[in-house]
């Protein structure tokens, strides 16, 4: 939007700004336009075809011309100019439903053009999405109604001709699919911000794996499965081994890159039905829908791809990762002591000398 700033940078030395946020409703100008000018320029049809029946003189005349064809283009030109656009078009919204208002009397009550523009004004009140504006114009236009009407006498004509009705149909039907459009395209885009909401939350944005908060939830229920005796899992806990080194000597890109393909090499390797996650830091873990014995095998092949990782821009990086397996604990006991048992199976593999499997009962050390 080209208008200015709501405040104006005062003079003085320069600074380092804050990255700049849009204003909530910095766009309100452009899109109430659009609808302004639609809804008072299809307003005028029916409003000129009361007017031509009632034989109006010139001042109905040339305030209805006012109010649906110059006040669109000068409430828009008023909003720009504003500093502080988001007031002055909520000023503009209530002289909107004040000018609809008053043309009800100039146009003798007639019925349906009357309602129309009433619930027309309303409506674009309501879907500007500004909280209570559409009730807080209401006695606006109910003194805008009086004045009017003291002006016209109260005169009273309240029958819609053939005429008139067909007049009607446009605001009626364009106006009407307007405003549905522009609220499907407003369901639309949150609905796609929900989505992006949702994925943030459930997945780690360095690795892709599963956040923690989203993990947990499924090893929750894996593990109580587990306990209910109606499906196999066993719990894999994932460490890189000296990953601070690796940071030290190629610098935290690199870092990030090798917990990147480390996490690949667990997509890869765990079979269908895992859930993998990312603990945090450089500590993976994985529910494996698996008993034991075959989840050594998958922690083996882990190991060892993540062994065989190369770098092509840093050909003489190795990393490696140690490995804690658990079987789900007994029923009544949680999550926590299921990965207190890995994490015990864990701290053995480091400490039989990393790059190493170990369970309850067992390091596997690979042969090299
Ligand atoms: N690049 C990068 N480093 C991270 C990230 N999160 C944590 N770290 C670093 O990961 C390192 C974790 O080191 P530790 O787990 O304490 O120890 P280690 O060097 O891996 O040693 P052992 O686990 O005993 O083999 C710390 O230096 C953290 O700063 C991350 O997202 N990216």
């Amino acid at each position: 939007m080209s208008s200015p700033a709501p405040d104006a940078a005062p003079d003085g030395p320069a600074r380092v700004d804050a990255p700049r946020r849009a204003l909530p409703w910095q766009g309100l100008p452009r899109t109430v336009y659009l609808f302004r000018v639609l809804g008072m320029g299809l307003g005028l049809l029916p409003v000129s075809f009361v007017l031509r029946d009632l034989h109006a003189g010139w001042m109905p005349w040339a305030w209805s011309l006012f109010a649906c064809l110059l006040w669109p283009h000068l409430a828009f030109a008023l909003a720009r100019a504003s500093r502080d656009p988001f007031r002055a078009e909520r000023r503009n919204l209530y002289l909107d439903s004040i000018f609809a208002a008053s043309l009800v009397p100039l146009m003798q009550f007639n019925l349906l053009p009357s309602v129309l523009l009433l619930v027309v004004a309303t409506a674009d009140k309501i879907s500007t999405g500004i909280r209570g504006l559409w009730l807080r114009t209401l006695p606006a236009m109910a003194v805008a109604l009086l004045v009017a009407g003291a002006c016209t006498g109260f005169a009273w004509q309240p029958h819609t001709s053939m005429a008139v009705m067909l007049a009607s149909l446009p605001i009626l039907v364009i106006h009407t699919l307007a405003v549905a459009l522009n609220g499907y395209r407003l369901i639309r885009k949150v609905q796609k911000q929900n989505q992006r909401l949702d994925d943030l939350n459930r997945i780690d944005a360095l690795t892709g794996l599963q956040s923690r908060a989203h993990w947990q939830q499924q090893a929750e229920a894996a593990l109580h499965r587990s306990q209910q005796r109606t499906g196999a899992s066993t719990l894999l806990l994932v460490d890189v081994d000296r990953f601070k080194d690796i940071n030290d000597h190629h610098g935290h890109a690199v870092g990030d890159d090798v917990l990147r393909a480390i996490a690949d090499v667990v997509r890869r390797v765990a079979p269908a039905g895992s859930d993998a996650g990312r603990l945090g830091g450089d500590e993976y873990v994985v529910v494996l829908p698996t008993s034991l014995s075959l989840a050594e095998s998958t922690a083996e092949a882990i190991r060892a791809g993540v062994e065989g990782l190369r770098f092509p821009r840093l050909p003489s990086l190795r990393c490696s990762v140690s490995l804690g397996l658990a079987e789900p604990p007994a029923a009544g006991l949680t999550l926590r002591e299921w990965l207190e048992a890995a994490d015990r199976a864990l701290y053995r593999a480091k400490a039989a000398g990393r790059n190493c499997t170990a369970s309850r009962d067992a390091v596997r050390t690979p042969q090299r």
